[in-house]
């Protein structure tokens, strides 16, 4: 009970089965033409490509009519592990290979939950080696998504914290679920850990420097009312909607060249994933010397217990 008290106060969490959240107050929590790729990714690790026991399908895609609908699919919240990442990454390739796919449509098979972010279990209790396999497909998946030639819409059917505001801010378009009980943010702070340099730059891109700086610092998750007056998503439609609408902006999308939109893309992202991809093995060093920390272990720790302990 006084875990309870003290840890929602401290970390002030959201979500579908706790009741609104607000920010500021307690937080309960073609022209078909291909262009050359922009220069992302240095590769997927062999290692990350093993198959992992379950064989489940963590990322189900549904393609039609040069459009792909991809749908996160890891109950119970759609926690980014390191196994849905690499089946992501391996999806995406497939995707991205595949020249008549112009369009993807990113979304959960959960009707809640976008994606609770990265899944805590990878950032605990495990060896150095794993956390830098995990972080590296955590920059891969983020690299993919930002640098895609494709377009990418996110439609945002449930919760969407850190890592699952993340693939969304990485996207070209967010549509949100129209839920108070939804929200959507970069609450690392709330975990006592830090929002490295790549997410706070394109937090930055897309909501301006101030409100950035405010909602980093503050872990600030945000009802989609406030997201989308701040500019973190574009669009905000009936829960009922989130799928038509987001086939509708892409086919407005899919209406302009492919060559020049990609160009224009390119234009805008290039330097943002050039800084990860100029330090990306930095990155990983720092991630792993950061995750490792003992008194960083211990808030994961006490953060994981209060998910499971806290009231529904
Ligand atoms: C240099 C250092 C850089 C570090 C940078 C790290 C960057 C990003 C960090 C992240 O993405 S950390 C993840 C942050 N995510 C969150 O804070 C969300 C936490 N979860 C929730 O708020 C809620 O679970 C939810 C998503 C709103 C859903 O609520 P609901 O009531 O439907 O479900 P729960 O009962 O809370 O959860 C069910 C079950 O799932 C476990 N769980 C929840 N989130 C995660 C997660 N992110 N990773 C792993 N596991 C998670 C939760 O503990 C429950 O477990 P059980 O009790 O069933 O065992």
């Amino acid at each position: 009970m006084a875990l309870r008290a003290v840890s929602a106060l401290t970390w002030g969490l959201g979500g579908p089965g706790v009741g609104p959240l607000r920010s500021g107050t307690f937080l309960r929590c073609a022209t078909q033409h291909r262009l050359e790729k922009m220069p992302s990714s240095i590769g997927f690790p062999e290692a990350s490509r093993r198959p992992f026991s379950s064989h489940r399908i963590l990322v189900d895609v549904d393609q039609s009519h040069g459009v792909a609908t991809m749908k996160l699919k890891n109950p119970p919240v759609n926690s980014l592990s390191l196994e849905l990442l690499t089946e992501f990454v391996i999806s995406w390739e497939k995707l991205e290979n595949d020249k008549s796919c112009r369009g993807v449509i990113l979304t959960s098979n959960s009707p809640k939950i976008f994606s609770a972010g990265l899944d805590i279990t990878d950032m605990y209790g495990k060896n150095a080696a794993h956390y830098a396999e995990f972080w590296k497909a955590v920059q891969e998946v983020w690299l993919k998504l930002y640098t895609s030639n494709m377009v990418v819409i996110a439609a945002i059917n449930g919760s969407s914290p850190a890592g699952g505001c993340l693939m969304s801010l990485a996207s070209d378009y967010r549509i949100m679920a129209d839920n108070p009980k939804y929200t959507i943010g970069l609450n690392e702070t709330l975990l006592g850990i830090v929002a490295p340099f790549w997410f706070k730059d394109n937090l930055v891109n897309t909501i301006g420097n101030r409100a950035s700086e405010h909602a980093l610092q503050r872990g600030l998750l945000f009802p989609p009312a406030d997201a989308l007056k701040i500019g973190l998503v574009d669009q905000i439609v009936p829960e009922d909607k989130v799928q038509s609408t987001a086939l509708s902006v892409m086919s407005e999308w899919l209406k302009i060249p492919d060559h020049a939109r990609q160009l224009t893309k390119t234009m805008m992202r290039k330097p943002t994933a050039d800084r990860l991809l100029k330090q990306r093995e930095a990155d990983i060093q720092n991630f792993v010397s950061f995750i490792s920390k003992d008194s960083i272990q211990k808030s994961l720790h006490m953060y994981l217990k209060f998910l499971k302990e806290r009231e529904k």
